[in-house]
């Protein structure tokens, strides 16, 4: 659903390779069929578009399923990201940025500035069904926002809201502001 600009698929950052070593290599999946978008592509923008060709041609999803940021974005959809929003590149807000350092040894120089990323639109209007994923307290406040706040692309997680079978995974430190509503 998204990958870093600049990091090649065999790079340990990448979600090239976080995908197959967690799930792809476990599973019974012919090469073929995994489709994750080119952080080397030469052409970005063609890149983006030829996987919304792509998923336009062979989806729905059955299951989209990710985590969340802490200011609400889903895949790599920063705060801003519009309801129509559709696969391309984007510049990774510092928080982001600061909080995916811990993958790279906490140095935030290294953290690549951009990424491509399927859109708002690409998730809700191409899967039959959402699972979102949020654990530990530095989640809760994004969780309780997703939930309560108005919908608005600020926090592009309460577009989550407009779909009809989302379902919400967290733990109890991630739905601690949840008790106090
Ligand atoms: N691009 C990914 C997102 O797709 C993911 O949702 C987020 C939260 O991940 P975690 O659940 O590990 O905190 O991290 C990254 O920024």
């Amino acid at each position: 659903m998204d990958e870093y600009c600049g990091l090649s698929p065999s790079d340990e950052q990448s979600y090239h390779h976080f995908m197959h070593t967690k799930f792809f290599d476990h599973v019974d999946i012919k090469p073929e069929n995994i489709h994750i978008l080119n952080g080397l592509s030469k052409n970005r923008a063609e890149e983006c578009a030829n996987y919304e060709k792509m998923i336009a041609k062979y989806g729905p999803f059955q299951i989209f399923m990710g985590g969340i940021g802490k200011e609400g974005h889903i895949a790599f959809n920063e705060s801003g990201s519009s309801r129509n929003s559709k696969t391309r590149e984007i510049q990774l807000a510092q928080s982001t940025i600061e909080a995916n350092s811990r993958f790279f040894n906490n140095d935030i120089s290294k953290v690549p500035k951009s990424a491509l990323t399927v859109g708002i639109s690409t998730i809700l209007d191409n899967s039959k069904e959402v699972i979102i994923l949020a654990f530990g307290t530095s989640k809760a406040d994004v969780v309780s926002k997703t939930i309560n706040d108005n919908i608005d692309s600020k926090t592009p997680s309460t577009f989550l809201r407009e779909h009809p079978n989302v379902t919400l995974v967290v733990d109890k430190s991630s739905a601690l502001l949840l008790h106090k509503k």
